[in-house]
């Protein structure tokens, strides 16, 4: 008997363009969302864009609420919980980074509630996604949260974002080359899950972003069109696949648990690209695509080495010898790597010196 069935939960309205913030009060229109809303930001992106999105709301004769997080923690997902209570909202708008548009995505989850997304920086495919990622205990992966009901990505606002927080963004989509080799693996030795759809979309997700490689230039709001494109996809693929699996395999295990050895560390594209050039190594050895993602890295001005990461070369062979182990995910890594199977990939792919 046939007894397969799937859930694929998307956003309803996908908005990216010019100036097309202003039309986040006639998207929440089309949604037939009513009652008031609680829009959730930072400190930079409220100057940036929700204040605006603010004053349109208010144009329209629209009375929203607005909170201020600074830090991605579930102490700001209780504070935005409180104040959607207290100010009798009816639904959330994420306006910012990862970390404000996770935090709606969290609170919104436990209020039961719709939310848009409104990014501020095309930083990496989270904006987009049902996946949630706040740091809780040890876990710094993400977790199954509610999508989006609305995503509005306003190109002229995302060009005009710090140029690292972009090229992290673009970072993370090549990154999708490897996840998917660590998801067919896994799928082959321990039958894992998997959705070709899911897979074929993250790769060709990938292949479109490093073919138009040379468009994603600073200050040109192509760029942001190009890779907001491109994270909208992954996110989709995830939806898809109702796993992280397409977009996150061992490279993302190793930006992962260089989280957890520096907190401070470099941005989460940035850390996994690194990730993916050396996975890239394990799967195909020499003569595999490990140096096709190092040069389509480099060329859109992302990190490459741990010294332009900012991270020393203990913390990676630590963070590569150990992040096998914070999730049940199989990946190239395996049961692990010793320490001088870790020094040899990360010299020989130039992550080391
Ligand atoms: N859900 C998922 O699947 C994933 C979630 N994440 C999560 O996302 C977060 C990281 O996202 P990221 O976007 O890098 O981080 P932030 O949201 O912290 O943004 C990074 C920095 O950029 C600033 N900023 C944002 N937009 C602009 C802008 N337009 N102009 C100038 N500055 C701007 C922010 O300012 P300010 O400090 O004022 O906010 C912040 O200092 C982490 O919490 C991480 O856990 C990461 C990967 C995947
Ligand atoms: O960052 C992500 C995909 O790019 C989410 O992956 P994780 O589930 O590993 O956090
Ligand atoms: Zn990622």
């Amino acid at each position: 008997m046939f007894e397969k069935s799937t859930w694929i939960r998307l956003p309803r309205n996908v908005v990216v363009g010019h100036g097309v913030r202003s039309s986040v009060v006639e998207v929440v229109d089309d949604l037939h969302l009513q009652g008031r809303p609680l829009l959730v930001t930072s400190p930079t992106p409220r100057k940036v864009a929700a204040d605006p999105v603010a004053a349109d709301f208010e144009a329209a004769g629209i009375d929203p609420a607005i909170v201020t997080i600074e830090t991605a923690t579930f102490d700001s997902v209780e504070r935005v919980i409180e104040t959607a209570e207290a100010e009798e909202a009816s639904y959330l708008v994420g306006v910012g980074g990862g970390k404000a548009i996770d935090i709606a995505k969290m609170a919104s989850d436990h209020l039961e509630m719709g939310f848009l997304s409104v990014p501020t920086a095309a930083s990496h495919d989270g904006i987009v996604s049902n996946r949630g990622s706040v740091p809780e205990g040890d876990t710094r992966h993400s977790v199954a949260a509610e999508p989006p009901l609305a995503v509005v990505a306003d190109t002229e606002i995302l060009a005009e974002a710090p140029w690292e927080l972009t090229t992290a963004g673009c970072a993370d989509i090549i990154s999708n080359y490897t996840a998917v080799m660590d998801w067919r693996l896994a799928t082959r030795l321990k039958d894992v899950e998997y959705s070709e759809y899911a897979a074929a979309l993250s790769e060709m997700t990938a292949e479109i972003l490093v073919d138009n490689a040379d468009l994603i230039r600073p200050g040109l709001e192509e760029s942001a069109w190009v890779v907001t494109k491109a994270l909208m996809s992954s996110g989709v693929a995830m939806s898809i696949a109702d796993s992280s699996r397409p977009a996150s395999g061992a490279e993302h295990l190793f930006s992962h648990q260089l989280d957890r050895l520096e907190p401070n560390g470099a941005l989460h594209g940035h850390q996994v690209g690194v990730g993916s050039i050396m996975t890239a190594y394990l799967h195909g050895g020499e003569d595999g695509v490990w140096q096709d993602i190092r040069a389509a890295l480099a060329s859109i001005d992302a990190p490459t080495t741990a010294a332009e990461l900012g991270i020393d070369d203990e913390t990676v062979i630590e963070a590569l010898t150990t992040c096998h182990e914070i999730r049940d995910r199989y990946t190239i890594l395996g049961d692990g790597m010793n320490e001088r199977a870790a020094h040899e990939v990360a010299r020989k792919t130039g992550v080391i010196d």
